[in-house]
């Protein structure tokens, strides 16, 4: 067994011949052109993969990452990735079960602003560094879910509005959030005659480049109009697509790794084999030429998001409240339930969810929705229900309220849409079919739950309570199919509902 370290590489790859890629590019001549906050397990297997690629491919490794972690808990991620010289192990799973694992060298280094934050702006305000990228979740982006509206009372950026971050300040302060830190660094750029970096949103929601310069807009704005309006005419927003289901490391992965390669590494990735990133080609300040590694550069992602988000995302979200009320642990599991992907195929992908997709260009939908299903049964990524079932104050607005808004305003049914929202209502109550206690994992936990534990005595508790539904609360044509499926989950269960909508 093997401990991941650059200088150990030779050794692995002599063990691993014709079973593992590595770094084939020399590490210590990585030079810093990406700042990317919120390296969890997706940033590693995706844009990372994608990086280490082209580097593979012979490029300059001069787009390197310096990962930056803001949270408490990415201090084990520093451990992790400084240990082993930023280096871990990446391994995509085929539905056979064939695998491409590879030793990732993309990320160069990694900061945990907690406890090094004036090395973090420092290394964003290097005119090196030409990118700044994101996966800092749907709720990183700290808007209200009802109104779009940034949200200027969150407590870590009421302290990040309220500080003085100049280095001669009397009370000089580091910022806490990606907001104050992505600002902050833009102000010292343009203050120093320093070009921007273009700001790379790869999060999960639709129009993510205009939703983060909307709301990094909106915060810079609170805190100095003449900054906000330079940010809004010189900083490039673009949008992307991203796809790679990357489930969380579990325990096994790391044996798996220990013992099909003889690598000890603290915190390897499992992935789907499958990858996409499509891409506006809107960086001024350049970037990577990630076209001669798959990446699509389009000039108008919008249709890809909506294809993705729609049927991808929102599938996640009809599989995972009623899979696990029906007792399932896993995605593939959820997925081989003849009823549970009847209604995400027939009734969903099909139906509720098709007129909201629009033509993707060079994409035929059916194939691509057949593909999803093929993608979800993939038992080797052991993709949990859990996972999709976490942050759904977050996910459901995002993904399935816009569906719901856009059929109820064509006139269109929204029955199987409902359910799935009922069935998240239901989750909240924080017991199962069988009296098993699960946690809700939410950032609104406390309100969901609260909501949901008045459902004996106002139905509709739970759209009004916790306040992520806007005017929804008043369309019956949304309410009275809701109220239905709510009632039948607490009666009869998720089965029965299942085979009503299915008209079994
Ligand atoms: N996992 C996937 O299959 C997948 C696929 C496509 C896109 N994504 C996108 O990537 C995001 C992250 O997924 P992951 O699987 O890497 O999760 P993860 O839990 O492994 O990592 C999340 C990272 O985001 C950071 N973060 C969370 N909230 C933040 C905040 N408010 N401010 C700053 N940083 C914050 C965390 O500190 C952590 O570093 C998702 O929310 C989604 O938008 C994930
Ligand atoms: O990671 P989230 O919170 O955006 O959503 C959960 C899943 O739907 C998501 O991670 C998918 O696995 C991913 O979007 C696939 O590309």
């Amino acid at each position: 067994m093997t401990a991941l370290r650059a200088a150990a590489l030779p050794q692995i790859a002599a063990r691993n011949a014709g079973r593992l890629t590595v770094p084939d590019y020399p590490l210590e001549e990585r030079r810093v052109g990406i700042v990317h906050i919120g390296v969890g397990g997706f940033h590693r297997a995706h844009q990372a993969y994608y990086l280490d690629r082209l580097f593979n491919a012979g490029r300059s490794p001069d787009w390197a990452i310096c990962g930056v972690g803001l949270l408490p808990g990415d201090a084990a991620m520093r451990e992790a990735l400084t240990a082993q010289d930023g280096l871990y192990t990446l391994v995509p799973k085929a539905p056979d079960g064939g695998r491409d694992a590879r030793v990732v060298g993309s990320i160069a280094e990694y900061l945990f602003a907690p406890e090094e934050p004036a090395a973090v702006l420092e290394r964003m305000t290097d005119p090196e560094v030409r990118i700044v990228s994101l996966t800092v979740t749907e709720g990183g982006y700290n808007y209200e879910p009802s109104t779009g509206e940034f949200r200027l009372e969150t407590p870590a950026v009421a302290r990040d509005l309220a500080a003085d971050f100049r280095a001669d300040a009397p009370q000089a302060a580091f910022p806490e959030t990606m907001f104050g830190f992505v600002v902050e660094a833009l102000r010292r750029r343009r203050a120093a005659g320093v070009e921007p970096f273009t700001l790379l949103s790869c999060d999960n929601v639709r129009g993510n480049g205009d939703l983060a310069r909307r709301m990094i807009i909106a915060y810079a704005a609170a805190k100095d109009a003449e900054l906000a309006a330079w940010i809004g005419e010189q900083v490039a927003f673009p949008n992307c697509m991203v796809d790679r289901i990357t489930p969380v490391t579990a325990e096994q992965d790391v044996a798996m790794v220990a013992a099909d390669h003889g690598i000890e590494d603290r915190w390897p990735v499992v992935s789907e084999d499958f990858v996409q990133w499509v891409l506006e080609d809107d960086f001024p300040a350049g970037r990577p030429a990630w076209e001669e590694v798959g990446v699509q550069m389009v000039d108008d992602v919008e249709p890809y998001e909506l294809m993705k988000l729609r049927l991808l995302n929102c599938s996640h979200q009809v599989i995972a409240y009623f899979g696990l009320l029906l007792g399932h642990t896993y995605a593939h599991e959820a997925s081989a339930d003849d009823d549970l992907a009847a209604v995400t195929r027939r009734l969903y992908m099909d139906g509720e969810g098709a007129p909201t997709v629009p033509e993707v260009p060079g994409i035929d939908l059916e194939g691509y929705k057949d593909e999803l299903m093929a993608r979800f049964s993939n038992a080797h990524v052991a993709d949990t229900l859990a996972r999709l079932a976490a942050e759904s104050s977050d996910r459901i607005p995002t993904w399935m309220v816009p569906v719901i808004r856009e059929n109820l305003d064509a006139g269109r049914d929204v029955s199987v849409c409902a359910a799935v929202v009922a069935s998240w209502a239901r989750y909240a109550e924080g017991v199962g079919e069988d009296g098993e206690v699960w946690p809700v994992v939410d950032r609104l936990r406390e309100r969901v739950m609260a909501a949901a534990a008045r459902h004996d005595e106002d139905p509709l508790a739970f759209l009004r309570d916790a306040e992520l539904f806007g005017d929804l609360v008043e369309r019956p044509e949304f309410t009275a199919p809701y109220e239905r499926a709510l009632h039948m989950l607490r009666t009869d269960g998720a089965r029965a509902l299942l085979h009503e909508l299915l008209g079994r």
